[in-house]
């Protein structure tokens, strides 16, 4: 279980996170929503120890984040971020390979396991074959796939995601958060898209001017009312197979009092 307790964090004078708290169980996919500045990347990066947070504290299976080594962190915790290593001479082939790293002792080269993995991984994301294409050559999509097929490789315990349906089209966005569900056992996703929220996540934690707003099952944090205070955009609520889903109001309607 990732816990964070607290966290506060500012970049200069003006605070971005703001005792923010969540946990992040195992084997459940956990949303972390709100619009844009609420925090919801820098609460991420807290989360795997790429910013440490001013005050409050983010434990890993009770251990504080803080007390574990780089390569700690990333035998348990794969991570993909946005728009990552964009300019990288890499194959994608090799790419995914990097993923094997925290795996392997110093000096250590590939071996069979590492090989199935990354073939696992780019299969699991359907990109078997890019697998001899540069990196750098590739569309968004096919860029954020491999990140994903990285992340995979890397067999974490706990897959961090920003924002992992950025530039992919609505099949991929789809597939790749079928993936997180089906393939990391733990997850925890920065979204933006709130019916994809809805379809794919456990739980949910919403975000506002760095302060969790509402906290628990898509059902609870998905709540009309809640999201037009938070958003600014009024929608109504319906049932898709047992996941809710919203459908906004044009802007030129009233917000609901
Ligand atoms: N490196 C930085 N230096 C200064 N300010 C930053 C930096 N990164 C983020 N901020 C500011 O911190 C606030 C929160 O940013 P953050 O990226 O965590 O929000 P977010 O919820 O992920 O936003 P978005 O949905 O737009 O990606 C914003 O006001 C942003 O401008």
């Amino acid at each position: 279980m990732i816990v964070a307790e607290d966290l506060h964090f500012s970049y200069g004078a003006a605070p971005v996170l703001r005792g923010v708290g969540l946990e992040a169980r195992p084997g459940r996919v956990l949303g972390l929503l709100g619009p844009n500045g609420s925090g919801k990347t820098t609460a991420l990066r807290m989360l795997y120890g790429s910013l440490r947070p001013a005050r409050g504290r983010v434990t890993l299976a009770g251990r504080p984040l803080a007390t574990l080594t780089p390569r700690e962190v990333s035998q348990r915790i794969a991570v993909v971020v946005q728009e990552s290593d964009a300019e990288s001479m890499l194959s994608v082939r090799e790419m995914v390979t990097l993923g094997r790293l925290p795996r392997l002792r110093t000096f250590q080269r590939t071996g069979p396991d590492d090989h199935r993995a990354v073939d696992d991984a780019l299969a699991a994301v359907g990109g078997t074959h890019l697998a001899r294409r540069r990196f750098a050559e590739l569309s968004g999509g096919e860029r954020q796939r491999v990140l994903v097929a990285r992340a995979l490789a890397q067999e974490a315990e706990f897959l961090l995601l920003d924002e992992p349906t950025n530039h992919l089209d609505i099949r991929y966005q789809h597939e790749v958060l079928h993936l997180v569900r089906t393939v990391a056992t733990s997850a925890v996703v920065v979204l933006h898209d709130l019916n994809l929220a809805a379809r794919y996540c456990d739980d949910l934690v919403l975000l506002d001017a760095g302060r969790v707003v509402r906290a628990g099952s898509p059902d609870d944090v998905l709540d009309p009312d809640l999201i037009a205070e938070v958003y600014g955009i009024g929608a109504t609520r319906a049932d898709a197979g047992g996941h809710p889903q919203l459908l906004f109001h044009p802007l030129t309607e009233r917000l609901p009092a």
